[in-house]
């Protein structure tokens, strides 16, 4: 069947059952992730011009190459299956700016360095093929993790061997992947002299997507690393607080209500996630044109408006931990801002917000007018 995204068309094996498609090789469940792929592409553009080569390292279809290359991009597309490849060579016109590859992502990574934007959409972890990135990437590296349950520690033992931390399993579970795969991230750059800074990152129920900017400098790799540190969670009360430095220190009981069940999580990134400046040039990169173009609007700006603090809160979780009925969101939040805290929606869920306060001030704001 022919799929059509982005203004580019292709040939996917599969067929569309009342609208919904059914393919091998594409996932509609993705254009989200590609829409904002692509503003990113024109709006990085803007910032290095000089940048005009794309690694499509894991592609499928080649739907990610077929877009980038629509855009101008240099586009060299990689996949292990013979099928993704031939597929791929039939969506894209192969010539002297575009290529497609049949082998492992890891060696044409090398093969092809440097590249000045290298994408990898792998099925599960990434840290595979992170080394390689760093090691043959000149300005951009995007990432997409599907592997959310060792991500955010529901799958422990997993999540320890892929990122080499320990994630803890919180109520802020999606946040932690984030924190856990930036962190991993950030070490693996380390290692090339590196440093990373995430331009844009968000996370959906079933992926983290991050774009990390990178600075070919030893100082630049120290202060990526100076990002990390842990996150110590009171599973009693849910206060939490962080440390910096890649030796943990925690207290032995919980500073808010005493309690001994402490999780402590980390390494994690606890620096920013997005700079808003290039937050808002992606923004203005998506025509409405674009399949998720009002979806991708809303995800942009709530990322925009999304405090620093490293971990958000579940209204709901909080509220049921302190035995009183949720109150509207605004409500909520306002109470906090009047209190004199920073309060702000955070993009994980509906009920996921960030504050200044901890979990003793929240309550001491806003309890008043709840129930
Ligand atoms: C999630 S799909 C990619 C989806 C595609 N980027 C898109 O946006 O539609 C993952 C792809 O990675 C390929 N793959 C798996 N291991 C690989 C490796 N070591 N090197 C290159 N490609 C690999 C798979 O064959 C598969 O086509």
């Amino acid at each position: 069947m022919r799929v059509t995204e982005g203004g580019v068309s292709l040939s996917v094996p599969g067929e569309s059952t009342d609208g919904v498609e059914e393919a091998v090789f594409y996932n509609p469940r993705q254009e989200l992730n590609r829409d904002l792929t692509v503003a990113a592409l024109r709006a990085y553009r803007e910032r290095e011009p000089r940048a005009e080569t794309y690694l499509d390292a894991m592609t499928a279809s080649g739907i990610r190459g077929l877009r980038a290359a629509a855009d101008g991009w240099r586009v060299t597309c990689c996949d292990t299956d013979g099928e993704a490849v031939a597929l791929a060579r039939e969506n894209l016109a192969e010539d002297d700016g575009t290529r497609v590859i049949e082998g492992d992502a890891n060696a044409v990574m090398h093969a092809e360095a440097p590249v000045d934007v290298i994408d990898l959409d792998p099925y599960g972890t990434p840290m595979p093929f992170a080394d390689a990135a760093f090691a043959s990437a000149r300005d951009l590296v995007c990432v997409t993790a599907t592997d959310t349950a060792p991500l955010c520690g529901a799958h422990l033992q997993s999540g320890i061997r892929s990122y080499s931390a320990v994630p803890r399993n919180t109520e802020y579970h999606a946040e932690m992947g984030v924190r856990i795969l930036l962190s991993a991230l950030a070490r693996s750059a380390a290692r090339f002299d590196v440093g990373v800074a995430p331009i844009v990152t968000y996370a959906r129920s079933h992926y983290v997507r991050t774009l990390l900017e990178l600075t070919h400098k030893p100082t630049a790799a120290d202060a990526a690393l100076e990002e990390l540190g842990h996150i110590v969670h009171c599973e009693d009360c849910l206060y939490r607080e962080t440390s910096e430095g890649l030796i943990a220190d925690a207290p032995d009981t919980c500073p808010n209500c005493g309690g001994q069940r402490l999780l402590v999580a980390g390494p994690v990134w606890l620096g920013p996630t997005r700079d808003r400046g290039f937050l808002e040039a992606v923004r203005g990169e998506v025509p409405d044109s674009f399949g998720t173009a009002s979806k991708l609007d809303e995800l942009l700006s709530e990322l925009a408006g999304e405090l620093d603090e490293p971990t958000h809160y579940d209204q709901h979780k909080l509220c049921k931990s302190w035995g009183l009925p949720a109150n509207a969101m605004d409500d909520f939040l306002g109470d906090l801002r009047a209190a004199g805290f920073s309060a702000s929606p955070a993009h994980y869920g509906g009920t996921a917000f960030k504050t200044d306060a901890d979990v003793a001030e929240i309550r001491a704001a806003t309890a008043p007018n709840l129930g």
